[in-house]
């Protein structure tokens, strides 16, 4: 819970239909997915086994919170990456930034990060251990929710020996029945957890006898831990500084820049993907919390007073999963499903920005491979959100830790620009020439100088300060008593004073506004990748049903770290020409390709890769080098297909650029039951 901002085209229509029908279509194939049930530890060994993913730092001992990508991880982040900028950079023509991560106090100060980017922690009262308060509330009354369901006989027990030590750990009254009333409370609790202060959530603890699960003793009061960390710039540490936790400041600060870039016009958006940093208290969920990880940020300039979005019918039928703070206020957590337009409409979503960027990001997250039955927009409720915000939507994904913030899209209003505005003196504002310009009538003080400061001398400051912070009607009365001879004010520290004519005349004059000034909102789409990255990874796990240890990655072609491996019967030097040959054309034309000529059966050298998520193989066999065909395999399926070479690398191709699915290159492609293929 983050006290700031946490707590605190082809046609877009075209290309969300074609991401929908890949997605009904790969759902559709004659693949029981299901048969066995989702198993965390097989994913997590497959993870580390195949190198997506490792703990840096290993053989020192690693570092809580601090992952390295291998090859597969790498490739993937940089496809989902990439996809990213095309969803939005590219569609939307948004500008571009790579600003530092290093960031000199004063910029933090201003923000409010200094003050306020904290979380709530909490010390183990005899180890000192450091639990961060809101997970701890949540850790322990769903474990003693899940007991509850046990000694009731709903659930099963644990099936692993990791599972069953989790549980003794998670609570001591594990497999005990709750009263109804106490389950009720623990409910309301756990769906308003992000709208606790720290003090409540003391008071929960207090209250409920949470304790620290590992060791059964209390916890103390929360405190504040602020999560950035800090640093000092150049040889003398006088210049404190801090690793940004968010890359949100660079684009601001550009602002004035950004603007002149874009002619001078809102609306307008900046984007920006890299590094960030936080000091979490106790990173224990993968990639899912860590303190160091890449973000990709938008920032939406928009004038205050149109909101409206020009794309917004583009996006008005998107049917998205709402959970909305009043729900949530209430105690619960029952979602609805809402076209974009309505919720927008019916003032469920403020406004349309912050609805088109909602529906793009739901567009996007389905583009890469997540599920949308696991996908929901939960509002932040009125605490929980920061106090400038005027509504705020994270895209949550289900895991198997529970529903989690992948996506968080907030309306920040003009509070960032405005701040570093006033702490700078240099105005991140917009101005923009008025088509028809706006005449007003005001009373207009002139004052005589030489006459004001020769009569007050050292008052002459304040006296003129009273009077120009005057309405009109003050004013008014101001001029009557000056025509009369002479008017007596008290200046803002209390003084009375005498003014006459000869030191000041008030009359009305007419005003003509041609400019228009005034600070853009912002709406903030922020991304975490590596959430988004390994939910994808378990929305994508699934073990064959013939064998369990089989592990496939169902991973879109779109991302999937290799697209097409080329698979030559043996290493013999006789299918060299054609391996060459292959990879050659499928590089022209722009796939990614890998070849295994290992030494292990064509079915062992598949299975392998279907764990690494290759969507798509191509055999070379003794048929390949008499009649130049090819058999293509499909990985989910395991269906193959054979054609000539080119047949074969056309339809791969188009496969992999999305334009055709797997249904549609059978009908290319005729079965084939050969037998050398066979897995
Ligand atoms: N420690 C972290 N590890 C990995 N990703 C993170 C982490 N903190 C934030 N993110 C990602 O950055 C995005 C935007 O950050 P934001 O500040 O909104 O998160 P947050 O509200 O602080 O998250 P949480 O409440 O889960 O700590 C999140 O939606 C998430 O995907």
């Amino acid at each position: 819970m983050r006290l700031i901002y946490g707590a605190l085209h082809f046609r877009i229509t075209n290309s969300y239909r074609s991401v929908h029908r890949r997605f009904q279509s790969s759902m559709t194939t004659q693949v029981n997915k299901s048969v066995h049930p989702f198993d965390k530890a097989r994913l997590e060994a497959l993870l580390n086994r195949r190198f997506f993913y490792a703990p840096a730092f290993e053989i020192y001992g690693g570092v809580a919170g601090l992952y390295d990508y291998g090859p597969p991880g790498s490739s993937l982040q940089a496809n989902i990456i990439d996809q990213w900028r095309k969803h939005f950079i590219v569609e939307e023509g948004m500008l571009e930034l790579d600003t530092t991560i290093m960031t000199p106090a004063p910029v933090f100060e201003t923000s409010g990060h200094v003050a306020r980017f904290a979380d709530w922690m909490v010390k183990d009262s005899k180890t000192g251990d450091v639990l961060r308060a809101d997970h701890l509330v949540k850790n322990v009354l769903e474990a003693r929710l899940a007991g509850n369901l046990e000694a009731r006989g709903v659930t099963a027990a644990p099936q692993d020996e990791k599972d069953k030590k989790k549980k003794k750990k998670g609570a001591k009254a594990a497999a005990v029945a709750l009263e109804d009333g106490i389950v009720k409370e623990y409910e309301t609790i756990l769906a308003q957890l992000d709208n606790f202060s720290g003090p409540q959530l003391g008071e929960l603890c207090r209250i409920h006898n949470i304790r620290n699960p590992d060791t059964d003793n209390e916890v103390g009061e929360p405190q504040q831990f602020n999560l950035m960390f800090t640093s000092s710039i150049g040889p003398t540490g006088q210049h404190p500084g801090y690793l940004r936790p968010e890359t949100a400041q660079g684009h601001f600060l550009n602002f004035s820049r950004l603007l002149e870039y874009n002619n001078g016009r809102v609306p307008f958006a900046s984007a920006q993907i890299g590094r960030s940093f936080r000091n979490e208290i106790s990173p224990r969920a993968g990639l899912l919390r860590v303190r160091e990880f890449t973000m990709a940020e938008i920032e939406h300039y928009v004038d205050p007073e149109d909101k409206n979005h020009g794309k917004f019918n583009e996006v008005r039928d998107v049917e998205i999963v709402l959970l909305d703070r009043h729900v949530q206020e209430a105690g619960g957590s029952e979602t609805k499903k809402m076209k974009v337009g309505d919720a927008v409409d019916q003032g469920v979503i403020a406004n349309q920005t912050l609805g088109y960027f909602v529906a793009r990001i739901y567009q996007f997250l389905i583009k890469v491979g997540i599920n949308p039955e696991r996908l929901r927009f939960r509002q932040h409720m009125a605490n929980e959100m920061a106090h400038y915000a005027t509504d705020c939507w994270d895209a949550e994904i289900h895991n198997s830790t529970g529903w989690t913030e992948c996506v968080g899209c907030a309306d920040r209003a003009a509070y960032d620009l405005s701040v570093h505005t006033a702490k700078t003196g240099h105005p991140l504002i917009v101005r923009q020439a008025l088509k028809e310009p706006i005449v007003t009538e005001k009373e207009a003080v002139e004052w005589n100088r030489k006459n004001l400061g020769k009569t007050f001398k050292q008052d002459a400051g304040s006296i003129q300060k009273t009077v120009e912070s005057m309405d009109e009607a003050a004013l008014v009365k101001l001029k009557s008593q000056l025509a009369q001879g002479s008017a007596v004010i008290t200046s803002m520290d209390g003084k009375e004073f005498q003014l006459t004519p000869d030191i000041l005349t008030i009359e009305r004059k007419v005003f003509k506004q041609s400019i228009r000034e005034f600070t853009p909102n912002v709406i903030e789409p922020s991304f975490g990748l590596g959430r988004i990255l390994y939910t994808l990874l378990e929305h994508s796990f699934w073990s064959r049903e013939q064998d369990v240890e089989r592990g496939v990655l169902s991973l879109p072609p779109l991302v999937a770290p290799t697209k097409v491996l080329i698979v030559p019967l043996s290493a013999r030097s006789e299918f060299d020409p054609l391996v060459l040959e292959v990879s050659t054309k499928l590089r022209r034309a722009g796939v990614f390709s890998r070849v295994d000529d290992s030494n292990t059966s064509i079915g062992k050298r598949y299975a392998r890769n279907d764990e690494l998520g290759t969507p798509y193989g191509v055999t070379i066999d003794f048929a390949s080098v008499q009649n130049r065909t090819m058999t293509l395999r499909e990985r989910d399926t395991m269906d193959q297909r054979i054609g000539s070479i080119d047949d074969v690398i056309a339809t791969v191709t188009e496969l992999v650029n999305g334009t055709i699915d797997w249904t549609e290159a059978c009908q290319r492609l005729p079965v084939y039951d050969g037998v050398q293929a066979v897995d």
